[in-house]
């Protein structure tokens, strides 16, 4: 007898990013952090957790992405399984009348559909689902909070997918990790005006992981130690009362500093780790430009740890702003180089094409890059929290407990 959930869950990119831990187990930031998390219809993680008694006697398992992955060697999985078995355990202990679903064993299948470690938050939208199907499955009545401690322990940006909209992490003060957790600022539909463009530089697995890449950060570098104390805490407040008030020039221009801020820590870590490229910074001139072309800002990079940009800018902006990056970063994709789910573009309009008015004086500025310099672009927005998919097609373990690609 199988009990089985499929749930999904979102990806979210930092505007105050989050690079550095104070306990390094119990994954507790040296700095709070906020984010945008992005609609599902575009980037998500589907997840599908099983759990049956006949299974009580063997390991768990878990398959991602069409391949089986060990749990056991993988403590951040196992933390994660751990704490919803004891959440269960403790609502058993509480009422003898409850099935005893803590003893019995654990399959997971999970897919994203979009690149893993990529740089494209897939740990985020990853443990964020896995959290949230494990509390669906086991039925705990967690408050979102509760789970974005959960989801905390998988990996820091993965808290802040608990949560539609505009989304906090306040890096609390315990050292049981107790008050560090995240908060919903705004719901999705407060600011729909917001878009984003993912541009995509490379699909490929990065060189030094955020795991590793910001422990050498917090060990190395003095810059980091004042961004931790003097900068974040008030650009928090600052950028709180920017998404609250909609206030885009605000946002725009924290979320740019602090993209550059976080990688100037990386630059003065040592050694030092470069997450930019060539073409991530041919990305930040073109969109400098632009800005200080029309006098007001028109859109705003942000970063992660990889080459990979994201752009948030006002819907009006969407249409020349991707004729700008197709014209600047053409692909070579066919129609796989430009999704959107919302089309914001006339029907008929060659991408790249026709350079956007205001800006003609920047077209002899930058060079054009070679073709798949920008492998993608995918227009997007805005986006709820992870949801329960009871669609009996969405689940991705078949009737033996496998996989359903799979057959063995
Ligand atoms: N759907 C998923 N379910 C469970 N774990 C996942 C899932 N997707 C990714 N992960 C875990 O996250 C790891 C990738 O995290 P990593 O931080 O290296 O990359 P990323 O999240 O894509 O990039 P970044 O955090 O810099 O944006 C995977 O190796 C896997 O352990
Ligand atoms: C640059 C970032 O994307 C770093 C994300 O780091 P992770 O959350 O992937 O790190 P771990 O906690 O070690 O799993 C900034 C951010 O999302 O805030």
């Amino acid at each position: 007898m199988v009990r089985q959930v499929t749930c999904t869950a979102p990806v979210n990119i930092a505007v105050i990013k989050y690079w550095g831990k104070r306990d390094t187990s119990l994954i507790l930031p040296t700095n709070s952090s906020l984010s945008v998390t992005l609609s599902q219809d575009d980037l998500h993680s589907r997840t599908t957790v099983g759990i049956a008694p006949e299974w009580s006697n063997e390991s768990d398992r878990m398959w991602l992405n069409g391949t089986e992955s060990a749990i056991a060697t993988n403590a951040r999985l196992v933390n994660c399984l751990k704490m919803s078995r004891a959440q269960r355990k403790a609502l058993e202990d509480a009422d003898s009348g409850l099935p005893r679903w803590s003893q019995w064993g654990i399959r997971i299948v999970s897919e994203n559909n979009f690149p893993t470690a990529a740089g494209l938050a897939s740990s985020a939208s990853g443990y964020a689902c896995l959290v949230y199907t494990l509390a669906q499955v086991f039925e705990l009545p967690l408050t979102g909070a509760d789970l974005s401690r959960n989801a905390r322990l998988g990996s820091g940006s993965a808290c802040r997918s608990i949560f539609g909209g505009f989304v906090g992490w306040d890096m609390g003060q315990s050292p049981t990790g107790d008050d560090s957790q995240a908060y919903q600022v705004a719901p999705e539909t407060h600011w729909p005006d917001l878009e984003a463009l993912i541009l995509v530089v490379s699909d490929l697995k990065k060189g030094v992981s955020s795991t590793a890449g910001m422990q050498t950060t917090v060990e190395t570098s003095s810059l980091a130690q004042h961004r931790f104390q003097a900068i974040v805490p008030k650009r928090m407040r600052q950028m709180e009362q920017a998404i609250l008030a909609k206030d885009f020039d605000t946002f725009a221009e924290i979320t740019m500093r602090d993209s550059n801020q976080f990688h100037a820590t990386c630059l003065d870590t040592f050694p030092p780790i470069f997450y930019l490229n060539d073409t991530s910074r041919l990305i930040i001139q073109v969109v400098t430009a632009i800005n200080c072309l029309s006098g007001r800002t028109q859109a705003a990079y942000t970063f992660d740890a990889g080459p990979n940009a994201v752009i948030y800018a006002p819907k009006a902006h969407m249409p020349y702003l991707i004729q700008l990056f197709a014209y600047f970063f053409p692909g070579s994709a066919g129609s796989g180089y430009f999704s959107d789910s919302y089309q914001c573009l006339p029907e008929g309009t060659v991408l790249g094409k026709s350079f956007p008015e205001p800006f003609q004086v920047i077209q002899q500025t930058f060079p054009v890059l070679p073709v798949d310099s920008v492998r993608r672009i995918i227009h997007t927005r805005v986006g709820p929290g992870p949801m329960m998919r009871l669609e009996p097609e969405a689940s991705l373990l078949n009737a033996d407990g496998l996989p359903k690609t799979k057959s063995a």
